[in-house]
């Protein structure tokens, strides 16, 4: 028996790396960071044990889900709101998509969650969305919120969660106090902050908890990938940073993909950024590597200040700092008044610096 380590031993990291799963067990068994005692193979130089104990285990413990975009298009009577984009968003990454009005960020997820026509392909968890009716996407683990929350005022938190759960309770068993809160619904409540206010109708609630108990419906939902449209818009700075502390534990175990204008929110919380303009992706990366490109400059400050900011990195001067209201309209696509956006973009503070 041997007690040797091998470095071919079966990861329990996902497709793309990250943390282990399961802290690293195995049906007890340690398979990664710890020593591993089976049987070696003398050809391939595997543990046998160790590789059939990870062939047997139940696969969501090695879940590690993926939004995957490619060549996502999507047209409207001839005029391309989409064109083309690809996008990799993995588990534990808190994307941000931003860009101007009528970049088409809000166009990417209703195609993503069947509410635009599309072509390509967005596949999660090995599903493919594009084509499939917005009512199958969240079985298919795909959750989203709107600009405006879509709660039911006249019911309560519990009510409402107790819907999006699609618990089987009768009208009239909704109607009364609830002492036996599912496990699942609790763990919601508990994530999302509400616990104190479950019996309270929803129409009471402030603006910020509205959206946090919409978030916590996509989470008794067991959505995996979630999808948001410009959550914090009209929040206080205190709702603002709670929220971003929301999306961070959240993110930690779904893949989240964050529409937004808010560049300081963004700045805070964000962990990567695409940034789309007239339907294409014209950036990505780190926030402070999308900050410093000319291009992301030059689409929300106008030309001159792209041109600034790529002579101030090359030259190696302090980066050019501009601030501003957010270009509500600064691309040089017009929204529609017919854009399901157009009419509560938030006229937050907005940096590139
Ligand atoms: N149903 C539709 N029919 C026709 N054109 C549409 C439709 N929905 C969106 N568009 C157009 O597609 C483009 C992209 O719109 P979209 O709402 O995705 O932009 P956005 O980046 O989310 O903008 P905002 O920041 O203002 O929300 C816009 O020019 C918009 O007018």
């Amino acid at each position: 028996m041997s007690t040797e380590r091998h470095d071919a031993a079966p990861s329990t990291h996902g497709p793309t790396g990250g943390e282990p799963v399961d802290g690293g067990t195995v049906d007890g068994r340690t398979v990664d960071g710890g020593p591993l005692d089976g049987p070696v193979d003398g050809t391939t130089g595997l543990d046998t044990e160790a590789l059939e104990a990870v062939i047997a285990a139940p696969g969501e413990r090695f879940r590690h889900d993926y939004l995957e975009v490619r060549d996502l298009r999507v047209v409207f009577d001839g005029f391309v709101a989409v064109d083309g984009i690809d996008l990799t968003v993995t588990q534990g990454d808190l994307r941000f998509l931003i860009g101007p009005n009528g970049a088409g960020k809000t166009t990417v997820v209703d195609a993503i969650t069947g509410l635009a026509p599309a072509t390509g392909s967005a596949r999660f968890g090995g599903v493919e969305l594009v084509g499939r009716a917005s009512h199958r996407t969240a079985r298919a683990g795909v959750g989203r919120t709107f600009q405006t929350a879509s709660v039911f005022d006249e019911l309560t938190v519990l009510q409402n969660l107790d819907i999006a759960a699609g618990a089987s309770r009768r009208p009239w068993s909704m109607l009364r106090r609830r002492t036996d809160v599912p496990e699942h619904v609790e763990a919601a409540l508990d994530t999302v902050g509400l616990g104190h206010v479950r019996d309270l109708p929803a129409g009471v609630l402030a603006h910020g908890q509205k959206q946090w108990l919409e978030i916590g419906m996509l989470l008794v939902q067991d959505a995996r990938l979630v999808l948001l449209d410009e959550p914090v818009a009209g929040m206080s700075q205190s709702e603002r940073e709670q929220t971003g502390r929301l999306l961070q534990r959240i993110g930690e175990q779904r893949t989240v993909v964050v529409v937004e204008h808010d560049m300081e929110f963004l700045r805070a919380f964000a962990s990567s950024v695409t940034v789309l303009h007239q339907g294409s992706v014209l950036s990505e990366g780190s926030v402070a590597q999308v900050q410093a490109d000319p291009k992301v400059v030059e689409v929300y400050l106008g030309r001159d200040a792209g041109a600034r900011a790529s002579a101030a990195t090359v030259g190696g001067a302090a980066p050019a700092t501009v601030s501003s209201s957010m270009p509500a309209g600064s691309s040089s696509t017009p929204p529609s008044a017919g854009s399901p956006s157009s009419a509560s973009s938030p006229a937050s503070s907005t940096e590139v610096s």
